[in-house]
């Protein structure tokens, strides 16, 4: 029986393709796994029983990926699967930002009752015309899955498309229209576009790359989105921006003090990913994630660890050992092996940073006293027997 928890609602369809072999359980420290959104996880403590953290959705900064890779725990994310509601938001913001449509809509609110609000919408509707977005030059930084449904779509709307992306995956050049300008640096987006949008995840390395610096660069009356993290923009530099009358408007899906309220920002309550079909994607990518690992022991779309698949075991035993990228572990692994007289069937070993992962199938089951010896191994963080 494996136990599941779940930090966030976690949409049905896809819990319910966990099996009778699955219970649900209230509290963390009684799981195999965890199902997660948004929660914030740096603080938890996580339990030695503790194997998995699905994150359905694609951002993991709410998630200590160092910390559980140092303990054994694979930390999957579902790429791609909230994508396409993302896209359709960022498409809304482009035109929010472009057509008062916000300010107009609140205006007929305060007219309730009024029985002349035709005749009066018709003198008052110029304080919220705007223009258009074809023939507008929108720059997409980051061409990953949102990205590129991004860039793809506003080709279709008429819009000049400019994408920058220097770690680009060949599936996503692949799937990019081919109108779209190759920027080869984010200095060529900032001082051509009307429009920039981001889509990158939150790192280190990202953290307020849309700083002073880069709105100098940017075009007056600039329209900024931001649906990846609030963190990737300074935002005080931005409304400074927008009382300058540099940036016509910020729209963001991250709500926070220093935007809620703000002038010249659309502050949208984090709704993009807030699809019954994202929800559902993401859901039921997560579970099957999660079941492949704890059922076969593979990985698929983990960002912690390597991907790592031997399908579902044919032999009388499999051995899954999370351990550290250093020599002579295999070679550890093997020797113990043949001191037991284990023979192995089948093997495969992958890495990814400091971080690596084995799985063994042996001709005969393995023992308690062979789990002892393998986990003494130095670098062995975790090992968990499938079979
Ligand atoms: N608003 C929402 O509800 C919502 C939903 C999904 C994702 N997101 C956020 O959007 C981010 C992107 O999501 P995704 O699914 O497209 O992820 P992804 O991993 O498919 O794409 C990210 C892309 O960013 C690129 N990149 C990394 N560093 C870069 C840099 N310095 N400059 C330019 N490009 C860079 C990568 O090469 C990759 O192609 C997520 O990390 C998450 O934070 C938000
Ligand atoms: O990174 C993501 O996938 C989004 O920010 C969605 O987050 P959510 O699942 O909490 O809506």
């Amino acid at each position: 029986m494996f136990k599941y928890n779940c930090l966030n609602p976690i949409a049905n369809i896809g819990l319910e393709s966990f099996t009778e072999e699955y219970q649900k359980v209230e509290n963390l420290q009684d799981a195999d796994a965890v199902l997660v959104r948004s929660a914030a996880m740096h603080d938890l403590d996580f339990p030695n029983s503790l194997h998995a953290i699905a994150r359905a959705g694609a951002g993991v900064n709410n998630i200590p990926l160092e910390k559980c890779a140092e303990k054994g725990i694979v930390v999957f994310n579902t790429p791609g699967a909230n994508a396409n509601g993302v896209k359709e938001l960022v498409i809304a913001g482009m035109l929010l930002a472009s057509r008062d449509v916000i300010g107009g809509v609140n205006w007929v609110s305060t007219q309730k009752g009024n029985p002349d609000i035709a005749k009066l919408a018709e003198k008052t509707k110029n304080n919220f015309a705007g223009s258009e977005i074809r023939g507008k030059k929108l720059g997409v930084i980051g061409l990953g899955a949102i990205g590129v449904l991004v860039a793809n779509a506003a080709t279709h709307l008429g819009m000049e498309v400019y994408g920058y992306d220097p770690y680009v995956s060949v599936d996503a050049a692949w799937n990019l229209s081919r109108g779209i300008k190759h920027s080869k640096t984010a200095e060529e987006i900032y001082k051509e576009c009307d429009f920039i949008t981001i889509h990158v995840p939150l790192m280190d390395a990202t953290k307020k790359m849309i700083n002073e610096a880069a709105i100098s660069m940017m075009k007056e009356s600039v329209v900024i989105l931001n649906f990846a993290r609030d963190l990737l923009v300074d935002e005080e530099a931005v409304i400074q921006g927008v009382a300058d009358g540099k940036i016509k408007k910020y729209v963001v899906d991250f709500p926070n003090p220093t935007t809620a309220g703000a002038d010249g920002v659309i502050v949208i309550p984090h709704l993009g990913a807030s699809t019954e079909e994202s929800e559902d994607n993401c859901a039921i990518m997560a579970v099957k994630e999660v079941r492949d690992y704890l059922e076969n022991g593979n990985i698929k779309n983990s960002v912690n660890y390597p991907a790592c698949d031997m399908g579902i075991c044919e032999n009388a035993g499999r051995i899954c050992i999370n351990h550290k990228n250093i020599p002579n572990m295999i070679g550890q692994y093997t020797s113990k092996l043949a001191q037991f007289n284990l023979n192995i069937s089948d093997m495969i070993n992958k890495s990814k940073g400091d971080y690596a992962y084995t799985i063994i199938d042996t001709e005969s089951q393995v023992n308690a006293d062979v789990i002892k010896e393998l986990a003494s191994i130095s670098g062995v963080l975790k090992i968990r027997v499938i079979k």
